[in-house]
């Protein structure tokens, strides 16, 4: 039996006729925080959405291969996939509010999953989430304001609230502090620190020092496929590939 949360074996991903991921296999354990890294256009982002499926929502992208949520294929027909994508959460680089009130942000998942079964419920629900993803103390008492009024850095903890919310398993993070400035970013690597002992991480970065920052492991993409997986330490400080060195070093990318 394979203990990992998330298991990719064999994985290729094409765009109409293009391959963008050839033949990656790599595992993700709880408790762990799993930098992707690689230089742009080298598949990272291609790769994290074949982990809730959101791929499916990209008309010629086609997946080929076998994902695992303990043990469970996700692209099984009988998959439901918005309950895969609660136990699989996703934050993008853009905060992505929706047009609603802090609150209804938070609000919304547990709801339509049933996951409260009243008010008062849904209310500890909403104000843990916050308290979870740092942003309560700035938000409770404004929690109807809308979500979008709210600073970027506020935004980003917000949808983290929001993924947080359904309790999932699994936190996919597409390069979450790209659109923010260095305090917003401190912020949300702190939060990644918080939040590492409760669920699988797995971080896009174009930074480098984030990557070593906040990742316990390192995965380096290179042409679509996976070139060199290990420690985030090894990866950096005695990477064993030549490409990695390169890429680590600055050489390229
Ligand atoms: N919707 C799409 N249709 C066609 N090709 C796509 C699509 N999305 C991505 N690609 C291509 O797939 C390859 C991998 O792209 P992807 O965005 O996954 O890379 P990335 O490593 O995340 O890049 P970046 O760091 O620049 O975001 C690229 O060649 C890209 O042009």
């Amino acid at each position: 039996m394979n203990a990992s949360k998330i298991s990719a074996r064999n994985v290729n991903v094409f765009y109409g006729q293009k391959q963008a991921i050839s033949d990656v296999s790599l595992d993700f354990d709880s408790d762990v925080v799993t930098a992707l890294i690689g230089p742009s256009g080298c598949g990272k982002s291609t790769f994290l959405r074949t982990l809730n499926r959101m791929n499916d929502t990209i008309a010629n992208a086609r997946v080929e291969g076998r994902i695992a949520l303990d043990g469970e294929d996700i692209y099984a027909a009988e998959m439901d996939v918005v309950q895969l994508r609660a136990r699989v959460g996703m934050v993008f680089q853009k905060p992505n509010p929706f047009p609603k009130s802090i609150f209804e942000n938070v609000a919304y998942g547990p709801r339509i999953h049933g996951l409260a079964s009243g008010s008062a419920q849904l209310a500890d629900i909403v104000e843990r989430s916050l308290k979870r993803a740092g942003l309560w103390d700035e938000v409770k008492d404004r929690l109807s304001d809308s979500g979008t009024a709210l600073s970027g850095g506020q935004q980003q903890r917000l949808c983290i609230a929001r993924a947080i919310a359904v309790d999932p398993e699994v936190i996919l993070m597409d390069e979450p502090c790209s659109a923010l400035d260095p305090i917003a970013t401190a912020r949300i690597e702190e939060l990644i620190h918080e939040l590492k002992g409760r669920y699988a991480i797995v971080i896009v970065t174009h930074n480098m020092q984030q990557a070593a920052r906040v990742s316990q492991r390192t995965a380096f993409f290179h042409l679509g496929s996976l070139v060199e997986y290990g420690t985030t330490s090894d990866i950096f400080t005695n990477p064993r590939q030549e490409r990695t060195k390169d890429y680590i070093t600055g050489r390229y990318g």
